[in-house]
């Protein structure tokens, strides 16, 4: 059987993972039979156990397949020491199982090319994915402290770290992703200023001609690649960067979709090679949007689009990741819009979303 871990945390977490819960029992009615365990994390586990990863949900994520994750953070926890801040515990299950290759698409939906920010003819009919080096950098490099040097004065330190290996896993994962799709790779960095700029354009180089050279290969600095992906998003087919840029390009790539409400994305480890399974946590790119928690209008389409990644990333379900595309994208059709993609135009709750997914799900089966 297979079996997911759902993991809400905290703020608009619980409801858009509810909301997902609803189309994974459909399609549990249908015969998939998902084994569903639920844990704590975020602030959520820090005030049940006093941790934003108890020891428990890691005993649950061990044995499960994939993992969804909601969101985590919140007002309520801001002030608490780094280590037990929600973030942490995402931070720490992307290192303890090491997801380190974070898939961000940004698809543009026929149906919403109005609500981006950007001209319709800039968006429609985008189709690219971000892939985002996810468990090394400045993320997680050492040390990383703040420290008194004296005379009232603080050093605050980070450490970007990339080694060869880092850097070669990352660019083949985006090397074999841009294989199924357009063949072209843009590697972003900022050789002119930071080594491990230099390093990754030399290794992602390197990846490329071992057996990649029927994917182009494009290099860019990480500012103009931002420049960029705003002034002509749809030049690019597979962009592939660091922890810290990737965070930040991936929210830009969200924002020419409409809605941060709307990209999904899929953190991945290395293939076991005697299990053949891999690690996976299925996650949106947005946080836990504390301005409107509480209200039940969340976009739960983020959210269930990432259940679509866990279906074709993690049990090769391609016909009902198919059937969830279309369904979602059918509802977007249909004129139905959550409030933060409606434009101030009547729009509908993270309930009423859902049920239109749903419907639309039943039509086509
Ligand atoms: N993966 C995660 O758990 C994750 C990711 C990013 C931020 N965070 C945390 O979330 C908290 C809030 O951060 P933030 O406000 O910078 O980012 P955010 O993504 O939570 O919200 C940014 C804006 O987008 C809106 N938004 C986000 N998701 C939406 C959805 N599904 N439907 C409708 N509107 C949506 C919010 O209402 C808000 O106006 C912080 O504690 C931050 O650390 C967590
Ligand atoms: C919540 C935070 C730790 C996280 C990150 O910075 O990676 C988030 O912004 C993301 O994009 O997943
Ligand atoms: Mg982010």
């Amino acid at each position: 059987m297979p079996s997911l871990l759902l993991l809400p945390g905290d703020g608009i977490g619980p409801e858009i993972m509810a909301a997902t819960k609803r189309v994974i029992e459909y399609f549990n009615a249908k015969g998939a039979g998902f084994e569903l365990t639920e844990g704590l994390v975020g602030g959520a586990g820090y005030d049940a156990d006093g941790t934003p990863l108890p020891p428990a949900t890691l005993e649950k994520a061990e044995a499960a397949d994939a993992m969804l994750f909601g969101a985590v953070g919140g007002p309520k926890w801001d002030n608490l020491a780094y280590d037990l801040r929600p973030e942490a515990g995402l931070l720490g299950l992307r290192k303890h199982f090491e997801l380190f290759a974070n898939l961000r698409p940004a698809i543009s939906y026929p149906a919403l090319a109005d609500s981006s920010s950007l001209k319709r003819e800039v968006v429609e009919g985008l189709d690219i994915i971000i892939v985002r080096e996810l468990t090394g950098g400045v993320y997680f490099g050492e040390p990383k402290t703040i420290e008194d040097i004296g005379n009232g004065q603080k050093r605050a330190i980070d450490t970007q770290i990339y080694d060869t290996y880092e850097i070669e896993r990352i660019a083949r994962a985006a090397f074999d992703l841009a294989r199924a799709r357009r063949r072209k790779v843009t590697s972003m960095e900022k050789r002119n200023v930071m080594k491990s700029g230099l390093l990754w354009r030399e290794v992602v180089e390197a990846t490329h001609k071992q057996g990649y050279e029927d994917v182009e290969l494009q290099h860019m600095l990480a500012d103009a690649g931002a420049m960029q992906l705003v002034r002509d998003p749809k030049q690019f087919d597979v962009v592939v960067t660091d922890n810290l840029f990737g965070d930040m390009l991936s929210d830009i790539a969200a924002q020419l979709t409409g809605s941060l409400g709307m990209l999904p994305s899929a953190s991945l480890g290395a293939v076991d090679e005697k299990t053949g399974r891999r690690r996976a946590l299925y996650e949106p790119v947005h946080g836990s949007a504390p301005d409107i928690a509480g209200q039940g209008i969340a976009n739960p389409i983020a959210m269930i689009a990432s259940f679509g990644m866990a279906l074709k990333y993690s049990f090769g379900m391609l016909d009902e990741a198919n059937a969830l595309d279309d369904a979602i994208a059918g509802a977007l059709a249909d004129g139905l819009r959550t409030a933060d993609i409606a434009a101030g135009a009547p729009s509908i709750d993270t309930e009423g979303m859902t049920d239109a997914i749903i419907a639309q799900l039943e039509k086509r089966s």
